[in-house]
């Protein structure tokens, strides 16, 4: 009987601690990982016990109302915003609410917000040898001379990003679309391991949201990839699976026809 009792202590103690290696060991193959992450604002709970797990190399599409959360769930991410509580893991070892936004940007996640922010008074090389460039000034990015490796970069890039062609043109000069995937190219540029995209095909002309789809699909070969998007059709194309965001916590997740014929997201999103 004297033996029994340390038995017994010890075997829901164990118990826990393999729980914590399980979840250790499902965290360390993500490259992103959120869990039981909220964050309120005046009381208000943008982010309510968000758990939300990106795979290195996936790609994600984000969906969801007004509101949801997917942007405060990007700021978060990107050391923007910081959560009131729960766990933000980057390549399933760092700690990014540890961090503050320039070094979690320099770790390699890249954002993209919806307006373009591109040089317009400047070539779309340029644009892109800019942002391969990094902290050089404007002037000694643009005269440096550049070796082999990088223009190799930026010709890859160039490709990647459907704008060959244009590579010498003003950014001033190219459609909305061009812009934003000029814009996509200088986070391309930065080497990121992971691409939040938000809302990249607003405003877009069909044909450019088509190519958006091919593009991100692109990219996402060798990257992982978070993509906000209200397109359903857009969402579509990309063929991956889906997250939906209600009120700051996941409402449905998985493949698209599953997401989207989810009762709980055509009440408060689709069927709107
Ligand atoms: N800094 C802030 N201060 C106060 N409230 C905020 C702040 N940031 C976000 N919110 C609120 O948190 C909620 C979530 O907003 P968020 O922008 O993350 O939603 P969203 O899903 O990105 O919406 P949309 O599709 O409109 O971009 C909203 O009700 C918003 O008003």
């Amino acid at each position: 009987m004297i033996e029994e009792r340390p038995l017994a202590a010890k075997a829901p103690q164990h118990a826990a601690l393999t729980e914590r290696e399980v979840q250790e060991s499902r965290r360390k193959e993500t490259i992103l990982y959120l869990d039981g992450v909220s964050v309120s604002f005046d009381g208000f709970r943008a982010i309510n016990n968000l758990s939300f797990l990106l795979g290195k190399g996936e790609m994600r599409a984000i969906i969801g109302p007004n509101g949801a959360g997917k942007t405060t769930m990007m700021d978060i991410v990107t050391g923007k915003t910081r959560p009131d509580e729960g766990e933000v893991f980057f390549n399933g070892t760092v700690d990014l609410t540890k961090h503050d936004e320039p070094a979690i940007a320099t770790m390699g996640i890249g954002r993209k917000f919806q307006k373009p922010t591109v040089f317009e008074g400047h070539t779309v090389e340029d644009n892109l040898a800019l942002a391969l460039a990094g902290s050089r000034s404007i002037l000694a990015a643009i005269f440096h001379r550049r070796d082999a490796e990088e223009e190799a970069r930026i010709a890859e890039i160039l490709d990647t990003i459907r704008l060959t062609h244009l590579r010498d043109a003003s950014a001033a000069n190219l459609s909305h679309g061009q812009k934003q995937w000029l814009e996509i190219g200088m986070l391309l540029a930065q080497d990121p391991k992971v691409l939040l995209v938000d809302e990249p095909v607003a405003g877009m002309t069909d044909a450019e949201t088509e190519e958006t789809a091919r593009l991100l699909r692109d990219i996402a070969r060798d990257h992982s990839v978070v993509v906000v998007e209200h397109d359903m059709g857009f969402v579509r194309d990309l063929g991956v699976k889906v997250t939906c965001l209600h009120e700051g916590s996941v409402l449905s997740e998985g493949s698209i026809d599953n997401v989207s014929s989810d009762p709980k997201v055509v009440e408060v999103y689709l069927g709107r």
